[in-house]
């Protein structure tokens, strides 16, 4: 088993890092719907954490012109992407809609920049994570998985009970050959763009025929040898503290990751399994608390320092390139 990256690699030093043009945030969204409010709160929170390094959001055709206003208000940078899709063929997605997430690919071909935190527009930065830009590069360095939710009835570690968030409580049976390499969450990960990589996941995309869990399944299987596990304090994935409270410190988790089902924040009615849990309402409340906070609205003085624009605020405000529209399926 590989192991684990230790904290202390990633220590911040205290001091606030200099800004790295070269480096940036990036989430992805896609459609009219109301993952955009997951945007506006992650920009919110990375201004809150005083990030240094700016929010890109990759978006598909699909996202509406006031919603694109919305982000650029925010100070994001919006770029458009074209959608990617698998090759066709029957599968059954864990989610309907988990077919547009394929299009994250082309953030590999975002090579302005050196070096990027990939972070779904669920999840929320509650402390400043900047120095994940700082690791060596040649990995992939993600948060490990739980296989323990209904999402993964699909697979054959849900059907005996194995998760690799506990191996020895239910170990892999030996006729079923070694155990199955370590798999990554994919709404949160420190990666380098690169043209060879990107012009490679595209052509091995291609010949790859989709799974249950679409991009997150295929980037396991593209990324595993160079896959390096960080701590789960970077990708809080909810289901965590109700299937294996003993590996959470909560009080120590710098990222959430809103992925549960009902848990969305800009959704949450409570009604859904471990919705009414303390925890999940603290969080839940965490997050709107971030996200109603006026004071944290970007302002253009934010990315403007002693008289310079920053590269941000230019790049917000270049048009788009145009592409040509296909549509993607909506989100449940
Ligand atoms: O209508 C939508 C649906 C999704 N998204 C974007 O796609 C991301 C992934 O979707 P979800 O957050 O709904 O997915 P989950 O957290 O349930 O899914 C997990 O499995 C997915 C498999 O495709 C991805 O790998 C995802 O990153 C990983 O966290 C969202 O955060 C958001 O950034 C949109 O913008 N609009
Ligand atoms: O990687 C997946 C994904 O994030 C799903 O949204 C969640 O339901 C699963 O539990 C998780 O393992």
């Amino acid at each position: 088993m590989a192991p684990e990256v230790p904290l202390d690699v990633f220590a911040s030093t205290g001091k606030i890092p200099k800004l790295d043009s070269k480096k940036a945030f990036v989430t992805f969204l896609a459609g009219s719907g109301d993952y955009v409010k997951g945007v506006v709160g992650l920009a919110k929170g990375l201004r809150k954490v005083k990030s240094a390094y700016p929010l890109v959001v990759a978006i598909l055709p699909d996202v509406p012109e006031e919603h694109r206003e919305i982000l650029r208000s925010q100070g994001c940078i919006v770029r458009e992407i074209e959608p990617i899709y698998p090759p066709q063929n029957q599968i059954q997605f864990a989610m309907a809609y988990y077919v547009i997430n394929y299009s994250k690919l082309r953030i590999w071909n975002f090579l302005e920049y050196s070096k990027m935190v990939y972070v779904d527009a669920d999840i929320q930065v509650y402390e400043n994570i900047d120095h994940l830009l700082d690791t060596p590069d040649g990995y992939f360095y993600a948060v490990m998985d739980c296989f323990c939710e209904k999402t993964w009835s699909h697979s054959k570690q849900y059907s005996i009970g194995y998760c690799q968030q506990c191996p020895n409580k239910v170990t892999w049976p030996a006729e079923l050959g070694s155990p199955p390499p370590l798999y990554f969450n994919a709404g949160f990960f420190v990666y380098e763009p690169s043209k060879v990589t990107y012009e490679n996941l595209l052509q091995t995309l291609q010949i790859t025929p989709p799974t249950p869990f679409a991009e997150q399944d295929f980037l396991n299987m593209f990324f595993e040898k160079v896959y390096k596990p960080i701590p789960l304090i970077y990708n809080l994935v909810l289901a965590m503290l109700w299937q294996h409270p003993e590996n959470v410190e909560l009080e120590n988790v710098k990222v959430v990751h809103y992925c549960a089902a009902g848990s969305k924040p800009w959704r949450y009615t409570g009604v859904e399994a471990n919705m009414q849990r303390e925890d999940i309402k603290m969080l839940v409340k965490k997050w709107w608390d971030i996200y109603d906070d006026a004071s944290l609205d970007f302002k253009a003085q934010d990315t403007a320092e002693e008289g310079t624009i920053s590269k941000s605020s230019i790049l917000a405000s270049l048009p788009e390139p145009a592409v040509s529209y296909i549509p993607a399926p909506s989100a449940a």
